[in-house]
């Protein structure tokens, strides 16, 4: 029992030297952890990190064994090695921070900030994919999470309007002025059209998908955005996240993906918004159920 005493004992003491700033210096950390995971396994980087972990494990058992030539060769490369791996993931820092720095304070919390604007422009897309879909026009949409597009923008023409199916269809008419490139959309409303987007560095993509599609893939893969692509070819409906690419897709199957995407936050209240009702309706039924049994 004193042993656990003294245990407890030592416990609050060391949580009394915890500050504020120190929960804070944690959650920095832990965030920025987070952020370079996050970026390792979306790209290549995955197989550079094993192979620096083994170089560290190496250097740490050849001192532990006492193998002095190769722990002063791993300890050389380890010191030049950082210089090496800034150089060798140049792009991928360089990503990094233009995510860092392209996402706004307000959105950590990840709140859509205009739900409703959301959801019309998701129903408007859907509309107007379905319809681009049937005649073959080529369509290219990034929709904006938390990594802003401003540079794109800038290689098109800002437009400051929302979301329309009627729009869209003449936005990506193949004789329309605008219509090379990709539109826009910022928290429901269209931004930018006929932009030019990065394209994606991935060389196992299927031989297949043209420039429209690897545009779309390249958005996905340097932001957080969901980008949606109808192929001038076949018509075909896909969407781009995270660098990944789901082809295929009915209009309902793009709506879906769209809103759970776009509006997951809103999605959850309303499934809390369900129970409720579920919950009410069933006292009710019970109160129903009392009454009916009275009489
Ligand atoms: N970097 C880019 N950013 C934005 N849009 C692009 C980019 N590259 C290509 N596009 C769009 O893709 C169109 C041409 O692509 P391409 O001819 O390869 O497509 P496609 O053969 O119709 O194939 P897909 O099936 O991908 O539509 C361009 O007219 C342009 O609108």
């Amino acid at each position: 029992m004193e042993y656990f005493l003294q245990i407890l004992q030592n416990v609050i003491s060391v949580l009394r030297l915890i500050h504020i700033a120190d929960i804070i210096d944690v959650g920095i950390i832990a965030l920025l952890i987070y952020k370079v995971m996050m970026l390792v396994r979306r790209t290549s980087t995955g197989q550079v990190a094993k192979g620096v972990v083994l170089v560290l494990v190496a250097a740490g058992l050849s001192e532990f064994f006492e193998l002095y030539t190769l722990n002063f060769l791993l300890n050389q490369v380890v010191s030049w090695g950082v210089l090496a791996l800034v150089i060798l993931f140049q792009p991928e820092i360089r990503k990094f921070l233009e995510q860092m720095g392209s996402s706004r304070l307000g959105d950590l919390m990840g709140h859509p900030n205009a739900p409703d604007e959301i959801e019309h422009a998701i129903q408007q897309t859907v509309e107007a994919y379905t319809s681009l879909s049937k005649s073959k026009t080529g369509a290219l949409m990034v929709f904006e999470r938390k990594n802003r597009f401003d540079d794109c923008i800038k290689t098109g023409t800002a437009l400051e309007c929302e979301v329309n199916s009627e729009l869209l269809k003449n936005l990506f008419w193949n004789k329309a002025p605008l219509h090379d490139g990709a539109v826009i959309v910022r928290n429901g409303r269209i931004v930018g059209a006929g932009c030019v987007l990065p394209l994606s560095g991935n060389v196992n993509l299927s031989r297949d998908l043209g420039m429209r599609h690897r545009a779309g893939i390249g958005a996905s893969e340097h932001s957080d955005a969901v980008v949606a692509i109808v192929s001038e070819e076949t018509g075909s409906i896909s969407v781009a996240v995270g660098g990944m690419l789901k082809r295929h897709l009915a209009p309902e199957t793009l709506e879906r993906l769209l809103r759970n995407e776009l509006l997951p936050r809103q999605e959850s209240e309303e499934q809390k918004f369900s129970w409720l009702r579920n919950r009410l309706k069933g006292m009710k039924g019970g109160e129903q159920s009392g009454e009916n049994q009275g009489k």
